[in-house]
């Protein structure tokens, strides 16, 4: 078995929605897939009328294949802040024609201001590994756990891109969405997240000399985070990329990197073992925050940002619209290659 779908990026990129079908007859929800928690979880019938904000819902009632977990509940925070927390369900789910029967549909009765106040999420679908679930007493199996043995490779791949629909694959590798060999990397999964070792970082034209600065080799931590919206790297990668920036400057009032919007920034290249992993510095020229719109913005929000006081850094979507990458559950593996 194998499936694709749509992965459509949210104003300024600021998050992907797949649509996702759940129940009998199908109920299609557009869910944001999380590779950093491994709750799938949606606004229901069971969602306060106040605690809606336009969101479609699971209507749960209308499902004739959903049964109630009984005695089970859930409850995330995530690291932005956000929580969200309810009752938990078993029904069939599908992505791209990849089916699960009895996956736990976590139905939220409580859900924090910046999801309501997000109309096109209806929740989110998480690709961490399970440990990380939440549902207690009984901890249930995120959906890619439930599909494994059906999926023709042990995979599934994140292609996402800047300002138009990207997708997700399950169980196959589409050659055509990168180019070059894929450069595999160890994960090491104890926590729970896609957790990985990058060694260092470079940034191009930072000697003068045109290659780019020499390695510096700032070795971090990292996870592979799809449902984090930047890349968020250590405080001195932000340092020695941003210096390069006129006109750059780190505004607590902004909350971190803040760059001209007519910038020219340069590449940054993260280096992940032997691999080089470029970031087109156009990737790191983020949202306008004097204006909504960009063209008459005077200043932009940097899309890397420092991950200090975080326990490891942090390769969301900016990073994953640079770069091609499988989750290669069956062998507890990442992949990268450029596109
Ligand atoms: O809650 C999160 C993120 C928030 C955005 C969506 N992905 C999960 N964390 C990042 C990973 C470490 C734990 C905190």
């Amino acid at each position: 078995d194998q499936g694709e779908v749509s992965a459509t990026p949210q104003l300024f990129d600021v998050e992907y929605l797949a649509p996702v079908q759940i129940g009998t007859p199908p109920q299609t929800l557009n869910l944001n897939f999380d590779t950093g928690s491994s709750d799938l979880w949606v606004f229901s019938s069971e969602t306060p009328q106040q605690s809606r904000g336009g969101q479609k819902i699971f209507e749960i009632e209308k499902s004739s294949s959903a049964q109630r977990l009984a005695n089970n509940t859930w409850a995330i925070s995530y690291g932005d802040g956000s929580r969200s927390s309810g009752n938990v369900y078993l029904d069939v789910v599908s992505v791209g024609g990849v089916n699960v029967f009895n996956q736990a549909v976590e139905s939220a009765t409580s859900v924090s201001s910046s999801f309501i106040s997000d109309a096109a999420s209806s929740g989110l679908l998480g690709l961490a590994f399970d440990k990380l679930n939440t549902v207690k007493p009984s901890k249930q199996k995120t959906f890619i756990t439930n599909a494994l043995e059906s999926l023709e490779l042990g995979v599934f791949t994140a292609n996402l891109k800047k300002s138009e629909p990207g997708n997700y694959n399950f169980g196959f590798i589409d050659e055509t969405e990168f180019t070059g060999p894929l450069n595999y990397v160890d994960v090491d999964s104890s926590d729970g997240f896609w957790a990985f070792q990058a060694t260092g970082y470079s940034v191009e034209g930072a000697s003068g000399n045109g290659t780019g600065s020499p390695v510096v080799p700032i070795a971090h931590n990292a996870i592979a985070d799809t449902g984090t919206t930047l890349l968020l790297l250590p405080a001195g990668i932000n340092q020695a990329y941003y210096r390069q920036v006129k006109g750059a400057k780190e505004d607590p009032q902004a909350g971190g990197w803040t760059v001209p919007c007519k910038a020219d920034l340069p590449d940054l290249t993260l280096h992940i073992g032997s691999y080089k992993a470029v970031i087109p510095g156009e990737l790191i020229l983020f949202a306008p925050i004097d204006t909504d719109d960009i063209k008459t913005a005077k200043t932009c929000f940097g899309g890397m940002q420092s991950s200090a006081g975080m326990p490891f850094a942090i390769y969301g979507d900016v990073f994953f619209k640079a770069q091609f990458t499988v989750f290669d559950v069956e062998n507890g593996k990442l992949a990268f290659a450029p596109k």
